[in-house]
């Protein structure tokens, strides 16, 4: 099975074009073939299939087979594969995904790394659309919560897929594998939840770890440094539009939160191609 390891800020998937060839088992695929020893390693797979309202249909799936709803670097990664492909040859491109389609503007900075802005769409607040099984109508703002004894002030916000917004001091310290699964696993989060721990530097820079559902932590996400800017500009650590620097263990990327959408600038890199055998 042919692929294409490509990855934005290091948060790396393998993308399956679904133009050429059918993947029945996907959630199955996305667990043998992320195994970093056994397979060819990353933090699940992209799906790029035909799709009759947009350019071509995003599908992602996270190390353990979940499907993620939406996937901010990855669907960077999908429009620059979807141009050097000619799937389509424009530098405006539309990406459905199970969270609406995205518009993408890509910039080509040399052959193998792009820049693309995306248009991430609105941030969704209702507690019961984020998920967060919370009975409460307003955004969950810096709102204390338990967990095994410990509180933990909590801004949850849904750019597609959930997340929820935790501010620390200093993030170096933070021990994910421990307290990642606890908010991953938690009952509050019905469809589960991608946690961001955020480390705010001044008004236009924030530093963030990430534990993503589903894959553990990450190098980066996209969807949750959009989250990230939302629950800041919320808190009062940084304004509404304005491009905002979120500093990431792979990289950076800039977000700008305005009142229609949460907009993403960032990279996309194809690293090389590769034939899988299963
Ligand atoms: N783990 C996420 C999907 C990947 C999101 C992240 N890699 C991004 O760049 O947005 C979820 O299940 O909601």
């Amino acid at each position: 099975m042919p692929f294409t390891k490509m990855h934005g800020c290091g948060n790396d998937y393998i993308y399956i074009n679904c133009f050429e060839q059918y993947i029945q088992h996907p959630e199955k695929l996305s667990k043998i073939i992320s195994d970093r020893h056994f397979g060819v390693g990353g933090d699940g797979i992209v799906l790029i299939c035909p799709v009759e309202n947009a350019d071509a249909k995003m599908r992602m799936f996270n190390i353990d087979g979940s499907e993620g709803k939406m996937c901010g670097n990855a669907i960077r990664c999908v429009a620059k594969y979807v141009y050097d492909n000619n799937i389509a040859k424009k530098e405006v491109l539309k990406i459905d995904t199970l969270s609406g389609v995205k518009t993408i503007e890509l910039k080509v900075k040399d052959d193998q790394m792009y820049e693309a802005t995306v248009d991430m769409g609105g941030a969704i607040l209702n507690p019961s659309s984020v998920p967060v099984l919370i009975e409460e109508e307003e955004a969950l703002i810096d709102f204390p919560i338990e967990i095994d004894g410990a509180t933990y002030n909590i801004t949850t916000v849904s750019m597609g897929n959930p997340h929820c917004v935790l501010f620390y001091d200093d993030i170096t310290s933070i021990n994910l594998p421990i307290i990642g699964p606890k908010f991953e696993h938690h009952p509050l989060f019905p469809e589960s939840v991608n946690t961001e721990f955020i480390q705010v530097e001044n008004r236009t820079t924030i530093h963030m770890r990430v534990w993503e559902r589903g894959s553990g932590e990450t190098l980066a996400c996209g969807t949750g440094a959009c989250a990230a800017v939302v629950a800041s500009v919320l808190n009062g650590y940084c304004d509404k539009d304005t491009d905002i620097t979120v500093k990431l263990l792979g990289g950076e990327l800039v977000i700008r939160y305005t009142d229609n959408s949460v907009f993403m600038t960032g990279p996309a890199k194809k690293v090389f191609e590769g034939i899988f055998q299963w």
